[in-house]
């Protein structure tokens, strides 16, 4: 199956200061895919190499198996600031959304209108920040893209719109077979709803994988204060803080942990998406550890 999206040594400056920094990806299509990151990380700039807003300095970028081409009725795109036209009302944006879009699927369109509770005579300037949101992921949506790439999406929709939000996007991605990248900061939520991750941090990936492979590959473990610099093959150390007495570390591990010298404990999303942020900027730093224990 095709890629959703290919990235080699992807590289995006803006002036002297890097946005994205030598970014490598394999995101196969027919996904929902989490990006996350602190502020700044990239996340939206890697988002707008994408659709084909931005060019990159160096590397290569692949969009369903092309080079990206802004506009392109392939790829649907909904903004950081959830962009509508404010003098247009809901239906004008639908009526919009028809005459451009050759695959524009109406039916789609004014289901999710009703779902959500817009008012199609309502001017899009007149509506609450959550309500543009939704207005602009059905207009994206109803585009039948075949990768849909949203930028904090839910930013500003309440805990039940979010969830309603999230949960139409399922069945987007299950009913139509869209692939989905979406960026976010609520982990929770992307836990939920994505199958696959991608963590970037100061401008590089660190790490990417299926949900559950990076479920079943990071660790906890607790232990009497030792040195890390030898922790066993194939274990890559993520995290890690000390007491006088004891050592906590994230570990990124294929084969189980089995050394009852460490309590082991299994970690959410969350937990591993936080080691990756914070190992980042620690002495750990995701350092691949070798040798045998
Ligand atoms: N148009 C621009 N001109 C100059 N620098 C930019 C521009 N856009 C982004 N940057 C810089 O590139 C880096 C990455 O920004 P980007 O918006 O991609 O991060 P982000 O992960 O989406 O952040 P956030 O979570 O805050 O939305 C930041 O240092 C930012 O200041």
């Amino acid at each position: 199956m095709t890629s959703a999206l290919i990235t080699d040594c992807l590289t995006k400056r803006y002036g002297r200061r890097s946005a994205l920094k030598d970014c490598t990806l394999d995101i196969p299509a027919g996904h929902v895919v989490g990006l996350v990151g602190p502020n700044g990380a990239g996340k939206s700039t890697l988002l707008q190499l994408a659709c084909g807003l931005l060019d990159p300095t160096a590397g290569r970028i692949e969009v369903l198996g092309a080079q990206p081409v802004s506009g392109s009725p392939r790829v649907g795109f909904v903004a950081q600031d959830t962009p509508v036209y404010a003098g247009l009302t809901v239906a004008d944006h639908l009526r919009m959304g028809a005459h451009l879009n050759p695959s524009w699927d109406g039916a789609l369109a004014e289901r999710r209108i009703a779902q959500v509770g817009l008012d199609p005579a309502q001017k899009a300037g007149k509506l609450s920040g959550g309500q543009r949101a939704q207005l602009a992921l059905t207009v994206a949506a109803a585009k039948r893209p075949n990768l849909l790439l949203l930028d904090e999406p839910v930013a500003a929709l309440d805990p039940l719109a979010r969830r309603n939000f999230l949960q139409g996007l399922m069945e987007l991605a299950a009913e139509q077979g869209m692939s989905i990248v979406m960026s976010s900061h609520l982990v929770a939520d992307l836990e939920r709803v994505c199958d696959h991750l991608i963590v970037l941090v100061a401008s590089r990936v660190r790490v990417a994988g299926d949900v559950d492979d990076l479920l079943a590959t990071h660790h906890r473990l607790v232990g009497r204060r030792r040195d890390t610099t030898d922790l066993g093959a194939g274990r890559a150390l993520v995290e890690q803080s000390h007491t006088e007495v004891q050592s906590t570390l994230v570990v990124r591990s294929t084969a189980p942990i089995v050394d009852p010298s460490w309590q082991v404990d299994r970690l959410d999303l969350e937990d591993i998406v936080l080691a990756y942020m914070s190992g980042a900027t620690g002495d750990g730093a995701g350092r691949v550890l070798e040798g045998q224990r």
